[in-house]
């Protein structure tokens, strides 16, 4: 008999999240019938994505989330024991699925990972899964950088900014990141090359952008909005390219009270990813 262990969202996110949303709990699991296979997490994803949407899930509902599993238990053929597979079994240890009746949906629920050979499983919810593609494709598709461009990335540390960053970098572009911190804004120059990065807590963005992009700017990867997003709309070049991936500035608002919209540049084409 297995016992998992998940943290369910014990009362509703009210602002940003504290230990109180949470309770850990065990949960028994049943024995495998025929064509099902029981999974050990060996890497949780906490993404941006699980605080807003968490906004429409009742308490006592395990918290949502994909995971990098090992197959322990297997009474279906075609998914041995050993294997490292993806799954949306959300915040929790073991978890019993069966491969071949799950809901087919616009983004899959389950895969077995390719072979990674010596890189981190851990990859698979990183550069080679959700956030990567999200930055490859919601960069190159919407976007369409060229090289000598500038691009701006807001959250530009984080997991998918930091990959635009380095696509756009390889691309030949110009590439101004802003993140929240003096470590992180070092990052980006020291590690990743970026041409420039701000942190943008203490330094005035507007500010930031003539210093560093005095003609304006070509493409804007925005994974924030709000208020910082403005301020970079505002100077963009005409048909210049904006991919609107996120809004975290305001995901811990309450949705009855979101920020201003922000004021767009007409002469650029927004396209949400
Ligand atoms: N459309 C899509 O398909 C997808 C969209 N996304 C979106 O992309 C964005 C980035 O995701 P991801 O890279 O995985 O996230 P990460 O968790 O890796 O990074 C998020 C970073 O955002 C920054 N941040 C947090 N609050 C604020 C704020 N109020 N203002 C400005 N920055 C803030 C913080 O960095 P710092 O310390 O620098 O402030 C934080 O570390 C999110 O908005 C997410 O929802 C992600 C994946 C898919
Ligand atoms: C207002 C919210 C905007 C959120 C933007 C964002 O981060 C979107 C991300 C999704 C991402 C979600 C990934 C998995 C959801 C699985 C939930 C579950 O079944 O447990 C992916 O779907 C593409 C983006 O739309």
């Amino acid at each position: 008999m297995v016992i998992a262990k998940k943290f369910i969202l014990d009362k509703s996110f009210n602002g940003p999240p504290t230990d109180d949303n949470f309770k850990l709990v065990d949960e028994q699991l049943d024995e495998l019938k025929n064509g099902e296979i029981l999974v050990e997490a060996i890497w949780l994803s906490v993404d941006p994505y699980i605080r807003p949407y968490s906004n429409h899930v009742s308490p006592g509902t395990t918290v949502m989330g994909t995971q990098i599993a090992k197959i322990i238990k297997s009474k279906n053929q075609q998914y041995k024991e050993g294997k490292k597979v993806f799954c949306s079994t959300g915040w929790r240890t073991h978890s019993v699925i069966n491969p071949n009746t799950l809901e087919k949906d616009v983004m899959p629920k389950f895969y077995v990972l390719p072979d990674f050979g010596n890189l981190s499983p851990s990859l698979g919810l990183g550069v080679l899964g959700m956030p990567g593609n999200t930055a490859l494709f919601g960069f190159l598709n919407i976007c369409d950088p060229k090289p000598g461009e500038t691009v701006v990335i807001s959250a530009a540390a984080g997991a998918v900014g930091s990959h635009v960053g380095q696509i756009a970098k390889d691309l030949g572009c110009n590439v101004i990141g802003f993140a929240g911190s003096d470590h992180k804004v070092k990052w980006l120059k020291e590690v990743l090359k970026f041409d420039a990065a701000f942190n943008y807590k203490t330094k005035d963005v507007t500010a930031a952008l003539l210093e560093a992009a005095p003609h304006g700017v070509d493409c804007y990867f925005d994974n924030v909005g709000g208020e910082f997003s403005s301020a970079v709309i505002y100077r963009m070049k005409s048909f210049g390219r904006v991919s609107v991936c996120g809004s975290i500035s305001s995901y811990n608002t309450n949705p009855k009270n979101l920020p201003k919209g922000n004021h767009f540049n007409l002469y650029s084409i927004i396209k949400f990813i």
